[in-house]
């Protein structure tokens, strides 16, 4: 592969508002789109038969509000806006309030509100509750279980590596929330990276950020929008054929790759300088073989486990819920890997509380 100016994060930018906000808006400035309202008292669902009879919408905890947070300090910053620890006034509860402004466009507010669909219904233990969510001021402000330790990306950012048995700890959650994701919400992530999953001090795994993901049985179908990196994504959204949840497997295999080897796998070296342009990376990720665990570093359930994700053809590639029976996740299964204490024996990211 050719060397060229390094490349950290292959991103396309977002193409500017073109629906004035004023289109989705009541006249009392609640946000509405097909069964989500969305005011400053919160957010509610209704009924997609039944809109307008105010009496059978379902609210949800209405006496939560915006006024009960204090901001403590930024935490992360992503393409749709802020993230912020705050806490809950009484009770002293820790949040994370992310920020989205709406002076965006019509596509990547319609996925926003996937996200608010997704979030507020999520029950599963490795998926990041959203608790509320608001609209007000121009912006959408979800309320999300603060996760004190970061992401992925700051593990590794610090580890450089992560050994096989941990790695198995966190890719069985994640293959939990993959599975709940695909198999009970039928919705695609579409954006499985490092700085997608999230960590605690407890060691849980979740994952997060819907904003690119789309619900397959909802009447949209299949969207092709996509802001943000393309490292992970599968050869067959690239080449624009098809794709369904093997996609996310892709993007895991890649993730889990990437903590056992230290280096985005479609570079050859640790050399920084070596990073493909945008259009090379592309290109070997649709043309060239895919990427493999080296057999003479890593065990044999690993190296099988990571082909079992990273396959060009999706029909090759294990479902989430095949994967959590994988012999590289049921080696470690019995053995007590505390990957909390060694989230905890790093130093928090920059920006979180120490
Ligand atoms: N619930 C949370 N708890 C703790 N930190 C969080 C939480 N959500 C997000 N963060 C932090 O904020 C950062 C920005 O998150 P955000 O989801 O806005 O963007 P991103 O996923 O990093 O990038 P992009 O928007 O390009 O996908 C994350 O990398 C993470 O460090």
């Amino acid at each position: 592969m050719k060397t060229t100016k390094p490349l950290k994060e292959l991103k396309l930018s977002v193409p500017a508002q073109d629906t004035p906000i004023s289109s989705f808006l009541t006249a009392s400035g609640t946000f509405h789109d097909g069964d989500l309202l969305l005011n400053q008292k919160g957010l509610r669902l209704i009924s997609e038969e039944n809109e307008s009879p105010a009496s059978e919408t379902k609210e949800i905890d209405l006496q939560f509000s915006l006024e009960d947070l204090e901001t403590i300090k930024v935490i992360g910053k992503g393409s749709g806006g802020v993230v912020q620890l705050v806490r809950h006034k009484w009770v002293g509860t820790l949040f994370a309030l992310k920020v989205i402004q709406m002076t965006i466009q019509e596509d990547i507010r319609k996925q926003i509100v996937q996200e608010l669909k997704i979030n507020q219904a999520s029950q599963c233990s490795h998926v990041v509750v959203c608790y509320h969510s608001f609209y007000h001021n121009g912006a959408i402000s979800l309320v999300l279980e603060y996760m004190d330790r970061g992401s992925l990306a700051d593990v590794i950012r610090q580890l450089k590596t992560i050994l096989e048995p941990y790695l198995a700890v966190v890719c069985k959650q994640v293959l939990q929330g993959l599975v709940y994701l695909h198999n009970e919400r039928h919705v695609i992530h579409r954006d499985i990276k490092p700085s997608n999953l999230l960590v605690n001090h407890k060691g849980e795994v979740k994952i997060t950020d819907f904003g690119v993901s789309a619900m397959l049985a909802s009447s949209m179908g299949q969207r092709d929008t996509f802001v943000g990196t393309y490292n992970y994504m599968a050869p067959e959204r690239i080449s624009g054929s098809t794709y369904d949840y093997k996609s996310d497997i892709w993007s895991l295999g890649m993730v889990i790759l990437e903590c056992a080897i230290g280096r985005f796998p479609y570079i050859q070296s640790e050399d920084q300088q070596a990073w493909p342009s945008f259009y090379e990376l592309l290109e070997a990720i649709v043309s060239s073989p895919p990427p493999s665990a080296p057999a003479d570093q890593f065990s044999p359930e690993f190296c099988s486990f990571v082909s079992a994700c990273i396959q060009k053809d999706p029909r090759d590639r294990s479902s989430a819920l095949d994967l959590l029976s994988h012999p590289f996740i049921k080696k470690f299964e019995d053995k007590d890997i505390d990957f909390g204490i060694l989230v905890s024996s790093l130093e928090p990211p920059v920006n979180f509380p120490r």
